[in-house]
């Protein structure tokens, strides 16, 4: 399975008809402190504007609703993966995403079979506090020799200045949420990072 270079995530669906029509492909509604019924209702509208945008949408989390919902990808972090039926998500065709940072965490993801492994945080993060010091630009490399043919997703301090070296080490996807929507044109800097994402997978398809 290919994945878009460009893996946007945003916190609200309010984003989707700012960004989708600047080029964004493939995106995680990732929404936290919410009401279940307030994150069925994003998951429900997010996926109608994906679907019109020709986007991909990634729900963060909530795979219940995700299925009951008829989306198709999620994503998994290892402590959802405690009380996620993964096996009932693949029966029913949908997609699974899993994060990993460190060796144990690989080896329990690719346990799941899932559709891509995530690897972070490459670079310091500000958006959460996370207990894993920043894996570089070399981890990258060598999760990418465990895992393929599985698409690699970066994730975790990404910026467009930095995206060259992280498909250089073997990213096929780069995901980020503060270099986009902290930026004060996020639309703009969505376009940098389409336009530098297809470059950096570009180059690495040559070499
Ligand atoms: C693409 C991608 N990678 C990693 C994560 C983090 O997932 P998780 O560890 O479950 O943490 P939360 O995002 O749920 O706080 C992700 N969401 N997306
Ligand atoms: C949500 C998340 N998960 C990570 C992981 O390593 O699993 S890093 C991260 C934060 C990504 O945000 P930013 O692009 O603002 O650094
Ligand atoms: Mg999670």
């Amino acid at each position: 399975m290919k994945l878009d270079p460009f893996y946007l995530i945003v916190d609200d669906i309010a984003w989707l008809p700012r960004l989708l029509p600047v080029g964004v492909r493939l995106v995680q509604l990732r929404i936290k402190e919410r009401t279940e019924a307030e994150v069925r209702r994003q998951v429900l509208l997010g996926k109608q504007l994906c679907q019109q945008a020709g986007a991909c949408l990634i729900v963060n989390d909530y795979w219940r609703i995700a299925l009951d919902a008829g989306c198709d990808f999620v994503h998994l972090g290892q402590s959802d993966l405690d009380d996620a039926d993964v096996p009932a998500l693949q029966r029913a065709g949908v997609r699974v995403g899993i994060s990993t940072h460190s060796h144990a965490e690989l080896d329990r993801a690719l346990s799941f079979n899932p559709d891509y492994v995530a690897l972070g945080p490459i670079y310091p993060t500000t958006l959460k506090v996370m207990p894993w010091a920043p894996q570089g630009l070399a981890r990258i490399a060598e999760w990418k020799r465990r895992i393929a043919p599985l698409p690699l997703v970066a994730i975790g301090g990404l910026t467009v200045e930095r995206v060259p070296d992280v498909f250089e080490a073997g990213a096929d996807s780069a995901a980020v949420v503060s270099d986009v929507l902290r930026n004060p044109s996020p639309e703009s800097r969505a376009q940098q990072w389409i336009i530098a994402t297809r470059a950096a997978l570009a180059l690495q398809a040559e070499r």
